[in-house]
């Protein structure tokens, strides 16, 4: 059967350029692989795998193309002047042995990301004092007899003796508390107190949520007050530790002007894409330990690579990897009780058991999941709109600015698309006007009191980041003026001016990719009518999982069961 390939422009620009350059004359096969490489990056892979296109057949712009087989494809590779091979000469593209096209960058961000994680995998430090260890680790994980809780120790114990150590796990398995407990038996150790510590995340919203969650943690832990409050639980944005440099996509820091700290943890790693996780780790000190935390089964990051995915596979699937003594799975839950709707459920979707899965949302509407039918979109409004008051009125009623923003966590609308009735612009519409129809709001400009918003660009001169999310609301210290506010990643509240805003949309409704690193007390998930590639477990996974209390479903069942069957399929080089 055929393909058909819809080109998009900038792959078609890429394609010319590099025939361009190309010395010879070049084929219209050579372009369309080139276009088909430009476009894997585009879809999240590091590069194209030339097996997956071998003997296919490819329409693009009416016209079919039948590829030869893979050892064809590579020799008409091999043979042009732009394209060469792992440890060759710089050339705009590398092909590898196997058949893995990629553009020279990515190729580049893959070997030093790979060659840095092995050797960070295989290096041990010398200096743990066992005595100290084993002590602390009996107080701080105090014998439950559970499997559990033995991984967390595993975890800990990886993570001060090896320099590099991953944590995967579902949200309220443990990641934060047994990273709190790592840091506590850093600081013990004879040498603990002078070891520079630095935490990141990858978007402010998920920086603020592990500072908050670390001070809680550390309040609870069974060590000295010394000790707890050496435990730093300062957490910036990836970005803001590799140092942005204003007007430039380069950072201060790299493997000429290292990072300073001694032990170096990100949290939503699996959110990375391959470039910045590449810029990171080349950017550690060499004797650096390195931590990354993460669920393996969420969606991969938005721009290219499944870093966090490809080391956790080879970490967990193969004894062999040298991964596999760095890598721990958490897998028991301890926010939700076993039996837990929304624990249960996000079981069912990662296994890919979709007909249990909406059996259970069928029927466990007590255990804080609900089902519905998807409504007609002439029905939407109708059937949204007590959700819609019940979800948003608290934080609308709110006395001032901060509660705002606390009471607005407490629920969200999540959707999969941007455009249509069921996606972002069209769902914002519709709640905007049941809001008003109820005198919550008054939309009738674009800045009306209570609108929430979210960030769509990166603005480092304002510290403002795609994701990040405000909300309009009277400033009391301006005689009652509308400005946005947000929450800095250290917890304060900081005020704009809402021309100054840099690029955003409205925020009642946002799509599941951009509500990683986020939880809310009670969700709205609605799936579009029709399935689309965009579709996925991992996307219904990630949905569910940012839900702490409750979450409710509207979808067709056959969308939702075509969903979790579908895995998001990324090529990638990484092999460990
Ligand atoms: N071994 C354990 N025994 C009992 N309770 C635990 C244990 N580990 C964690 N918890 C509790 O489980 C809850 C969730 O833990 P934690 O916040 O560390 O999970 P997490 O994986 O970091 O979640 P998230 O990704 O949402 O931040 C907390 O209330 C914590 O106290």
């Amino acid at each position: 059967m055929s393909r058909v390939y819809q080109e998009r422009a900038i792959d078609r620009h890429f394609a010319a350029f590099i025939c361009h350059q190309a010395t010879g004359r070049v084929s219209e096969l050579f372009r369309l692989v080139v276009s088909l490489a430009s476009s894997a990056v585009g879809q999240g892979s590091s590069c194209l795998n030339l097996q997956d296109i071998a003997e296919e057949s490819i329409v693009i712009e009416n016209k079919e193309f039948r590829l030869p087989r893979l050892d064809a494809l590579m020799e008409l590779l091999k043979s042009a002047t732009v394209v060469s091979f792992p440890g060759g000469h710089f050339r705009p593209l590398v092909l590898d042995a196997t058949g893995r096209l990629y553009l020279y960058r990515y190729w580049h961000y893959e070997q030093e990301l790979q060659r840095t994680i092995l050797r960070k995998a295989g290096a041990a430090f010398d200096n743990i004092d066992e005595t100290i260890l084993l002590d602390a680790l009996e107080r701080l994980f105090p014998s439950s007899g559970r499997r559990e809780s033995d991984r967390q120790k595993d975890a800990t114990v990886f993570a001060l003796r090896r320099q590099f150590c991953v944590l995967s796990g579902a949200p309220g398995t443990g990641k934060t508390s047994t990273v709190v407990r790592i840091l506590a038996l850093l600081r013990e150790q004879k040498w603990g107190m002078k070891q520079r510590i630095a935490m990141a995340a990858p978007t402010g919203k998920a920086a603020a949520r592990l500072k908050t969650s670390i001070s809680d943690i550390k309040r609870t832990l069974d060590c000295s007050d010394e000790v707890k409050s050496a435990i730093p639980d300062d957490v910036v944005t990836i970005h803001r530790l590799l140092g942005t440099i204003s007007g430039s996509s380069r950072f201060r820091h790299s493997a000429s002007n290292p990072l300073p700290f001694d032990t170096v943890i990100i949290d939503e790693a699996s959110m990375v894409a391959l470039p910045l996780m590449s810029l990171l780790v080349t950017a550690l000190k060499a004797d650096a330990r390195l931590i990354l935390l993460g669920d393996h089964n969420q969606l991969a990051s938005v721009e290219a690579g499944s870093v966090f995915g490809d080391i956790c596979s080879a970490g967990s699937d193969n004894n062999a990897s040298p991964l596999s003594n760095s890598m721990v799975l958490l897998e028991k839950n301890y926010r939700f009780h076993p039996g837990s709707g929304i624990a249960e459920i996000s079981r069912a979707v990662n296994e890919g058991l979709e007909r249990e899965a909406v059996s259970l949302l069928k029927r466990s509407r007590s255990s804080g999941v609900t089902w519905q039918e998807l409504p007609a979109p002439e029905e939407l409004q109708h059937a949204l709109a007590n959700k819609a008051v019940e979800g948003f009125h608290s934080y609308l009623d709110a006395a001032s600015p901060a509660e705002a923003l606390e009471r607005f966590d407490r629920f969200r609308i999540l959707c999969a698309l941007r455009d249509g009735p069921y996606g972002v612009s069209g769902l914002n519409r519709t709640v905007e006007n049941i809001l008003a129809r109820k005198a919550l709001i008054s939309p009738a400009s674009t800045f009306y009191r209570g609108r929430p918003l979210m960030i769509t660009v990166n603005n480092y001169a304002m510290r403002l980041f795609n994701g990040d999310t405000g909300i309009l609301f009277p400033d009391p210290e301006n005689g009652g003026s509308l400005r946005a506010f947000f929450f800095a990643p250290d917890g304060e509240i900081r005020s704009i001016a809402p021309e100054r805003l840099p690029q955003h949309e409205t925020a009642f409704a946002i799509t599941i990719h951009k509500s990683q690193g986020s939880e809310f007390d009670r969700l709205l998930m609605l799936l579009p009518p029709i399935d689309s590639e965009i579709l996925t477990r991992e996307l219904i996974y990630t949905g569910i999982t940012r839900a702490k209390e409750s979450v409710e479903i509207w979808a067709n069942e056959e969308v939702f069961c075509a969903a979790v069957k579908k895995q998001t399929k990324r090529s990638s080089g990484l092999h460990f």
